[in-house]
C-alpha cells in the first residue's frame, strides 16, 4: 500500500541526507517515461492510484497533453519505505523528444541517478543512446527499466525463453553503451546486472514490474506474465500489479543503487565544479554540508503569472532559506531569496529551509537564468562556478513572428522574453534590417510547441513565416593574405583564413577548449589532439561562440594593444554574419598577420576598425572556396522489411543518405541522415509510405556543406529573404 505523507514529513526527512535520492527518468520518445513517473507519483500518495496512467500528472501543460509528449521538466518529491526506513526521492521528469534535449541536459545536472526506460519491443534507440551518454558524462548513475513487456506477449507472442532472450539482448546493448561512454573507473562499477536488482522488467501501463531478486522473493516468473496476458480478462494483470507493484520494484532499486547526495557529491563535484577544490565552498560541497556556505546551481527558470520568476535547482552546499543573501556568479549581482519551496507535482509547497543535497524552488532571483551559480554572499570572493551545460543540439530552425492584432505587439514581445527565459534553447532575436521578431529552436517541433505556448499561456495569437532553416558559412581552402582598410584609410589589417580541422571543431564544441583557459594548456591540447603547431596554437586570442578562432601572428605592431578590444569586437561582429548570406560563420581559423594602426585615437575608433577587420576577413573568405553548411538530422527508423524500399525512396527524395541498415526478425533498422531543410513533412511522408508501420527518432547530427549543385540557389534565396541584393557577393565589394 502506498504511504501517504504530508509535505512537512517529506521536508523533515530531507534533512537526513542519507535518506535522499535525486533521480530522473530518461528515455527515447514514447518508451513510457511519463507513464512510469505517473505510477511512481500515484504510489507516493500525491495523486489517486485510480487515475494514474490516464492523468499523466507530470505532463501538465495542455500542449503536451494534446501532443502526448513531455515538454517541460516537472519536479516532484516522493516518499518510499524500504525495510521500515523512509526515504525522499526527488524525481525530475525529462522530455524525450530530441528537440527538447536541452532540458534533459539541464535536468541531469541536479540528479545522481537515472532510470533509463527502454521499450522491450523497440529496444535501444538513438535517443536512448544520447540520454544514456549524457547521463554518464554527468556522472549520473543509470539503472534500467525495460518497459512494455506486455507487448512481447500480446504483440510478438513470445514464449518465456524467447522473452528472456529478448530482454537479455537489451541488457547487453545497454551495457555495451555504458562500456563505451562511462569513465574508465566507473565502467565496471556501473555496468547493470539483473541478478543484483538494478534492472526492472515490467509494464508501466499495467502497473507491475520486478527485478530478479524481487521476483525470486515473491515467487513470480515470466510464465505468470504470459498467463496474465493470455486472457482478455484483466484480473490476472491486476493481481500481478498487486503482487509486484512497479513503484516498489523501481523505488527499491533506486534506493539501493542510486547514491545518496553525500556519496554522490564526492565524485560529482570534481567533475562539475570549475574552480578551486580546496577552498571552503568546494570542501563543503564535497561533503554536501548543510552547515556550510550556500552553493546552488539553477537549472530551470519558470515564469509564474502570480509569483514571478521561479528558479529551480540543486542545493549543493549549505541550507537555503528565505532571506538568504546570495551572489549570482554569471549575472555578477547580489540578490535576496524571498521564498523557498519543494515541488509536489505542479504545485510548490513552501518550506522554511532546504538543506544541501536537495532540489529547491526559489523565489526572488529575478536576475538568475538557467545555468546560474548562486553563492552565499559572504563567500563571493572565492571564485568558482559550475561547469557550463553542454547542449547536444543547436537551434537550427527559425521563424519570423508578428502578432495577429498589431495592438498585441508589446504583449508578444513580453511573452517571447518570458518564453526564452524558461527555455534557454529557444533564441529570440530582432532582425535589425526588417524589424521582424525571429524565433529559433532545435527543430520544427520545438518551434511549433513554443508558438502554441505563446497562445495558450500568454494569449498571443501570431502569424508566422514558414520555418526557415539556419545555415552557417565556412571555407574549404586556405586563402592568401588580404588587406582590409578602414574607411579613413589610416588603419590596415592583413588577414588570411583557412578551415579548422574537425578535431578542433569538436574540442571547441564540447568545451574542452575555451577562450578563457590558460594558453599553454590550450596549445598543448591542440598540439596533442588536433595536429596544431604548438607555437601557432599559443597565439590564439579569441574563440567565438560559433566555433571560430582568431590568431594574432603579428609582432611589434605599434598601437595594436590599444585597439585590441575594438579589434576583437570587430572580429566577433564579422563572425556573426558572414559574406555569403549574412549567416553565422563556423569552423574558420582567422589569422592576423600584420597591421598598421593610426597613432591618433581619434582616427582609430570602432567605426574605422570594425569595417577594416571585417573587409579583410570577408575578402579572404570569398577567395577560399566559401560554402554554406546546413544542419543534418540523424534518423533511426524501424520498419517491417517489406517497407524498406518505400522508406529509402522517401529518404532519397529528401537528399537523405542511408548510413547503416540491420535486420532483426522481420524488422529492419535504418540509420540515415537527412538535411533539416528537407525534414518538414518527413513525418507524414514516412507514415504515408509505410501505412503507419514505421517508427523513428530524430536527432541533430552535424553541420555539412550544402551540395555545390544547389549552393548558389540556396545563397540567393536566403539573400532575397533577408532583403540583400540578389546576387552573389564579390571579393571587390570588400577591397577598397
Ligand atoms: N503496451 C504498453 N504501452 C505502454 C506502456 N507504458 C506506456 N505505454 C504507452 O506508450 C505511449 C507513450 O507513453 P508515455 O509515457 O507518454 O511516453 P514518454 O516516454 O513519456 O513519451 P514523451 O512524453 O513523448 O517523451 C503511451 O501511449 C502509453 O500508453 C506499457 O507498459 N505497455
Amino acid at each position: 500500500m502506498p504511504k501517504y505523507k504530508t509535505s512537512e514529513q517529506v521536508l523533515s526527512l530531507m534533512k537526513d541526507r542519507t535518506r535522499v535520492r535525486n533521480i530522473g527518468i530518461i528515455a527515447h520518445v514514447d518508451h513510457g517515461k511519463t507513464t512510469t513517473s505517473d505510477q511512481l507519483l500515484a504510489a507516493s500518495g500525491i495523486i489517486s492510484p485510480k487515475v494514474a496512467g490516464e492523468a499523466l500528472a507530470l505532463d501538465y501543460l495542455s500542449v503536451e497533453q494534446q501532443r502526448g509528449i513531455t515538454v517541460k521538466a516537472a519536479n516532484v518529491s516522493l516518499y518510499h519505505e524500504v525495510e521500515g526506513k523512509g526515504y525522499v526521492i526527488n524525481l525530475i521528469d525529462t522530455p524525450g523528444h530530441v528537440d527538447f534535449s536541452g532540458r534533459v541536459t539541464r535536468s541531469l545536472r541536479v540528479l545522481d541517478g537515472s532510470i533509463v526506460v527502454v521499450d522491450s519491443v523497440e529496444g535501444v534507440m538513438t535517443q536512448t543512446e544520447t540520454v544514456l551518454r549524457q547521463s554518464l558524462e554527468e556522472r549520473v548513475r543509470p539503472i534500467l527499466f525495460v518497459n512494455k513487456v506486455d507487448r512481447l506477449v500480446k504483440e510478438l507472442k513470445l514464449g518465456p525463453q524467447e522473452m528472456m532472450q529478448k530482454l537479455m539482448d537489451i541488457i547487453k546493448e545497454v551495457n555495451n553503451l555504458i562500456n563505451i561512454y562511462a569513465e574508465p573507473e566507473l565502467k565496471e562499477k556501473w555496468a547493470i546486472n539483473p541478478t543484483l536488482g538494478n534492472v526492472v522488467f515490467g509494464s508501466a501501463k499495467d502497473r507491475w514490474g520486478f527485478s530478479i531478486p524481487m521476483a525470486q522473493k515473491k515467487g513470480i516468473n515470466m510464465k505468470h506474465v504470459i498467463d496474465a496476458y493470455s486472457t482478455t480478462d484483466k484480473t490476472k494483470i491486476n493481481e500481478l500489479a498487486s503482487q509486484v507493484p512497479i513503484n516498489e520494484a523501481l523505488l527499491d532499486a533506486v534506493i539501493k543503487f542510486v547514491p545518496n547526495p553525500v556519496d554522490a557529491q564526492k565524485y560529482r563535484i570534481p567533475k562539475i565544479w570549475k574552480g578551486d577544490l580546496d577552498n571552503e565552498l568546494a570542501k563543503s560541497m564535497l561533503n554536501a554540508d548543510p552547515n556550510g556556505p550556500v552553493v546552488m546551481m539553477i537549472t530551470d527558470m519558470k515564469v509564474d503569472p502570480h509569483a514571478g520568476l521561479v528558479a529551480t535547482g540543486r542545493v549543493f552546499s549549505g541550507t537555503i532559506r528565505p532571506g538568504s543573501e546570495v551572489w549570482l556568479v554569471n549575472a555578477k549581482a547580489p540578490q535576496k531569496v524571498l521564498q523557498v519551496s519543494i515541488y509536489m507535482g505542479q504545485f510548490r509547497e513552501l518550506a522554511d529551509e532546504i538543506p544541501a543535497g536537495n532540489i529547491a524552488a526559489v523565489l526572488g532571483l529575478e536576475r538568475a537564468r538557467s545555468g546560474e551559480t548562486l553563492i552565499d554572499i559572504r563567500y563571493k570572493d572565492l571564485q568558482g562556478s559550475f561547469e557550463k551545460l553542454h547542449y547536444v543540439s543547436e537551434p537550427v530552425v527559425t521563424i519570423a513572428v508578428e502578432p495577429k492584432n498589431p495592438k498585441d505587439l508589446t504583449k508578444m514581445i513580453d511573452a517571447l522574453r518570458k518564453l526564452s527565459i524558461e527555455d534557454p534553447n529557444l533564441v529570440v532575436k530582432i532582425n535589425e534590417e526588417t524589424g521582424e521578431y525571429l524565433l529559433s529552436g532545435m527543430g520544427f517541433l520545438h518551434v511549433e510547441v513554443s508558438l502554441q505556448l505563446l497562445k495558450d499561456n500568454y494569449g498571443v495569437d501570431v502569424v508566422t513565416t514558414p520555418p526557415i532553416v539556419v545555415y552557417r558559412e565556412s571555407v574549404r581552402n586556405k586563402s592568401q593574405v588580404f588587406e582590409g582598410k578602414s574607411p579613413n584609410k589610416h588603419n590596415k589589417f592583413y588577414i588570411s583564413v583557412e578551415p579548422l580541422n574537425d578535431k578542433t571543431i569538436e574540442l571547441i564544441s564540447n568545451g574542452t577548449i575555451k577562450e578563457d583557459m590558460d594558453s599553454k594548456e590550450m596549445a598543448k591540447i591542440l598540439r596533442d589532439q588536433a595536429d596544431w603547431d604548438y607555437d601557432e596554437a599559443k597565439k590564439i586570442i579569441a574563440i567565438d561562440e560559433n566555433v571560430n578562432v582568431l590568431i594574432d601572428a603579428t609582432s611589434g605592431v605599434q598601437h595594436l594593444r590599444e585597439i585590441m578590444d575594438t579589434m576583437l569586437q570587430g572580429y566577433r561582429l564579422a563572425m556573426r554574419e558572414g559574406p555569403l548570406a549574412h549567416e553565422p560563420i563556423r569552423g574558420v581559423k582567422v589569422i592576423l598577420h600584420d597591421a598598421t594602426i593610426h597613432e591618433d585615437p581619434a582616427h582609430r575608433g570602432p567605426a574605422q576598425i570594425y569595417p577594416a577587420v571585417r573587409n579583410a576577413i570577408f575578402a579572404a573568405m570569398l577567395m577560399s572556396k566559401p560554402t554554406l553548411l546546413e544542419p543534418l538530422q540523424k534518423l533511426d527508423i524501424r520498419v517491417p522489411m517489406e517497407f524498406v524500399g518505400n522508406v529509402t525512396a522517401v529518404l532519397s527524395r529528401k537528399r537523405g543518405k542511408v548510413l547503416n541498415m540491420t535486420q532483426s526478425g522481420s524488422v529492419a533498422r535504418i540509420l540515415a541522415e537527412i538535411p533539416v531543410s528537407e525534414s518538414y513533412e518527413l513525418a507524414s511522408d514516412l507514415r504515408g509510405s509505410t501505412g503507419g508501420r514505421a517508427f523513428w527518432g530524430t536527432e541533430f547530427s552535424k553541420w555539412a556543406p550544402v551540395p555545390d549543385s544547389i549552393l548558389t540557389d540556396v545563397i540567393l534565396k536566403i539573400r532575397e529573404r533577408k532583403g540583400l541584393p540578389k546576387e552573389l557577393p564579390k571579393v571587390e565589394d570588400f577591397l577598397s
